[in-house]
C-alpha cells in the first residue's frame, strides 16, 4: 500500500513483469527503497549479475527495466527485502527514473554509509558470524553501506576497541552481532569513550553524561537477544539489517549502577538481584550449553528457591504519564516517549515543578526471591510480552518489580504469567513501581575479602546461611545480573542516566535518554 503521508513513487507508465502481472501499478515509500538498479533486458541480466529470465515478446516490446529493492513487510514485525522491475519504451525515461530514485536516496540524511561491525563468535549458538555473512553482509552491499568488520577474539574486546582505539569519526554507526552482553559492550564502550573525550567523571552518580552521537545496531545472534526483540518486536536479522539501513532509530533509557560512589556498569534491559542473578552466575558455568544453559538453570534455581534480605528504597516516579500496569504498550512514535515521559500541567510547565508532584523516598524491607528493574519491557523470545510489558523504551525510568518471599507453588504461578495474557503483577506478593532511582541494601553487610572473592569467581563458603551456618537455607547474597552480566556487588543505586542539554531544573532529578540509540522501532513506523 502507498502511505498517504510518504513521499513515495507511482510507476504507472511502466510495466510490472516481475510476478507476470500487466500494466499494475506498484507504489513504493522512497524511505523504504533499498537500492535500484538498471536492468540489461537484452542480456537478461541485472548490474548485479543476478539472473532474471524476461519472455521474448515482452523484452521486444519493453526493452528497457530498471529493478527496485525495498522493504516488504511480512508476518509478525518481520520485514523482508523484495524486489520489483519495472519495464518502459524509452531508455532516457528509464534512466531518468533510476537517477531520480538514486538522487531521493542520497538525500535521506539519516541512513548509514559507513558501519562499524563487530561480531561476537561465541555469542548464542555461535552462528554470529555465518549470521553476518549469510543474512546482513548482502544487504549491507545492496544498499552500498561500506563495513568495517571485526570478529572478537575476547570478551570486553569491543568494547576496549571502540573506548580507546576506533576511529569513530569514519562512521555512522556501530553494529553489534551477538546478545544482550554484546550490546552491553557497544554502550559501555560509547558512552565511556565519549564522556572521557569530554572530561566527563562517570563515578559520579549526580554527574550529567554527554550524548553519544553514533547509533548503535544490534544483529541478534545472542542467546536470550531481550534488546533486539524489546525494540524491534521479533529477533530476525533480516529485519534488523533492513532497519539499520533505513535508518530507523530509538532512543533508549540507560541506568547508570554505582556502588559506595564507584561506577560499576550501565544497563539498558534488566537489572536482576535473586532470581535472575542466580539463574545468570548458575548459566554463566554451562555457556557450552548455548542458549538452552538457560532453561537448565532457570529450572534449577527455580527449585532451589532461594530469598534474600534486605532493603530497597527507592524515588517514585510521580510526575510522569503512565504507569507499570497499563494495558497499552510502547511503540514506534509512542506518544509518552516522545515527551520523555513528562507530564505537563495545562500552563505547558513540566509537573515535577509543582509540589504536590515532588514525590519522596519510599523504603521497603523485606525477604524477597526477586528484585528487577526493567527499563524496557524485557520481552524476547521466552517471554513475548516481557517482565514488565508497559514499560517504556525512552521515558526516564525503569518499572522495580519486588517478588516477596512465598511458596514455590506461587513463584511458579508468577513465573508462568510471564508467557501467557495473565497479569503476573496481579498477584499479593509482587508489586510494581515506576521510579527514577533506586537502592538496595543487603541485610548483612559485604566485607570487601568476601567482593574479592566473587570478583575473582570463586565459590563463596562464607556466603551461606549467615544465622544458621549449618544448614542449607538461603544464602546471605544474590548477585545482580546486568543486561546478561554478573554483578558481584549485592549493594547498588541505580538511576536514570541524566544527558546534558536535557536537564530541565538542576536541583531535581529529571532524567531522559543517553542519547545512546539504538535502530530499530516496534512496530509500524509513524
Ligand atoms: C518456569 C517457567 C519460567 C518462565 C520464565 C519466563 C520469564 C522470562 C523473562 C526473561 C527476561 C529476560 C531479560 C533479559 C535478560 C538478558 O539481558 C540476559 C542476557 O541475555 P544474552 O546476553 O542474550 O544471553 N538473559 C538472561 O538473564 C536470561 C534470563 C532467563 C531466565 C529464565
Ligand atoms: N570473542 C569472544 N570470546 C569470548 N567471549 C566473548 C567474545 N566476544 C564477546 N564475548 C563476550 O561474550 C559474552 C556473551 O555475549 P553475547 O553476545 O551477549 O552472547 P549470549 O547472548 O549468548 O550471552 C559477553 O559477555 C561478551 O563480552
Ligand atoms: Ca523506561
Amino acid at each position: 500500500m502507498h502511505h498517504p503521508f510518504k513521499v513515495g513513487f507511482c510507476f504507472p507508465k511502466f510495466l510490472r513483469r516481475d510476478k507476470g502481472e500487466s500494466g499494475t501499478s506498484h507504489g513504493v515509500s522512497v524511505s523504504e527503497i533499498l537500492a535500484v538498479r538498471e536492468l540489461d533486458v537484452d542480456s537478461g541480466t541485472k548490474d548485479d549479475g543476478r539472473w532474471q529470465k524476461m519472455p521474448q515478446k515482452s523484452t521486444e516490446a519493453y526493452p528497457y527495466a530498471f529493478t527496485v529493492s525495498y522493504v516488504e513487510r511480512a508476518w509478525q514485525h518481520r520485514w523482508r527485502c523484495s524486489d520489483v522491475t519495472f519495464h518502459c519504451l524509452e531508455g532516457a525515461l528509464c534512466q531518468q527514473w533510476v537517477q531520480t530514485i538514486r538522487e531521493q536516496l542520497t538525500a535521506l540524511t539519516s541512513r548509514p554509509k559507513h558501519l562499524l561491525v563487530y561480531i561476537n563468535p561465541y555469542g548464542g549458538k555461535q552462528q554470529g558470524e555465518r549470521i553476518y555473512e549469510q543474512k546482513v553482509a548482502p544487504l549491507f552491499t545492496l544498499a552500498s553501506i561500506s563495513t568495517h568488520v571485526i570478529v572478537t577474539e575476547h570478551a570486553n574486546h569491543a568494547r576496549d576497541h571502540l573506548r580507546t582505539e576506533a576511529e569513530l569519526k569514519k562512521y555512522d554507526g556501530v553494529v553489534c552481532v551477538g546478545g544482550d552482553g554484546m550490546f552491553s559492550e557497544m554502550v559501555h564502550g560509547l558512552v565511556s569513550r565519549t564522556q572521557r573525550d569530554n572530561g566527563v567523571d562517570q563515578n559520579s552518580p549526580e554527574e550529567k553524561l554527554v550524548p553519544c552521537t553514533l547509533r548503535i545496531g544490534i544483529i541478534p545472534a545472542g542467546s536470550t537477544d531481550c534488546i533486539c526483540y524489546a525494540t524491534v518486536g521479533i529477533n530476525d536479522p533480516v529485519t534488523s539489517a533492513l532497519h539499520i539501513i533505513v535508518g530507523d532509530a530509538q532512543a533508549m533509557d540507560v541506568c547508570s549502577v554505582h556502588h559506595n560512589n564507584t561506577f560499576l556498569r550501565y544497563s539498558v534491559s534488566l537489572l536482576g538481584y535473586g532470581f535472575y542473578g542466580d539463574v545468570l552466575a548458575d548459566s554463566e558455568r554451562k555457556r557450552w550449553m548455548g542458549p538452552a544453559r538457560y532453561d537448565f538453570s532457570g529450572f534449577k534455581t527455580f527449585l532451589t528457591h532461594h530469598y534474600y534480605e534486605g532493603t530497597v528504597s527507592f524515588l517514585p516516579a510521580t510526575d510522569i504519564l503512565g504507569t507499570p500496569r497499563d494495558k497499552t504498550r510502547c511503540r514506534a512514535g509512542c506518544f509518552i516517549c516522545q515527551h520523555n515521559g513528562q507530564l505537563y500541567s495545562e500552563d505547558h510547565q513540566p509537573l515535577f515543578l509543582l509540589p504536590e508532584y515532588k514525590g519522596g523516598w519510599r523504603v521497603i524491607r523485606g525477604k524477597f526471591l526477586a528484585i528487577n528493574a526493567a527499563s524496557m519491557s524485557c520481552a524476547c523470545p521466552r517471554s513475548p510480552k516481557g517482565l514488565s510489558p508497559a514499560a517504556h523504551l525512552a521515558d526516564g525510568t525503569t518499572d522495580l518489580i519486588l517478588v516477596r518471599k512465598c511458596s514455590r507453588f506461587n513463584f511458579l504461578r508468577h513465573l508462568l504469567r510471564h508467557t501467557s495474557k495473565y497479569d503476573q503483577f496481579d498477584m499479593t506478593f509482587v508489586e510494581v513501581h515506576r521510579v527514577r532511582r533506586f537502592r538496595f541494601t543487603p541485610r548483612y553487610c559485604q566485607s570487601d575479602s568476601e567482593l574479592d572473592l566473587r570478583e575473582n569467581g570463586k565459590k563463596l563458603f562464607s556466603q551461606i546461611c549467615r544465622d544458621h551456618p549449618a544448614c542449607s537455607c538461603s544464602p546471605a547474597y544474590s548477585s545482580w545480573n546486568c543486561d546478561g552480566e554478573i554483578l558481584p556487588h549485592a549493594a547498588i543505586e541505580v538511576g536514570l542516566v541524566r544527558i546534558e542539554g536535557k536537564i530541565l531544573d538542576e536541583n531535581l532529578l529529571q532524567s531522559a535518554q543517553t542519547g545512546v540509540k539504538v535502530h530499530l522501532p516496534f512496530g509500524q513506523r509513524p
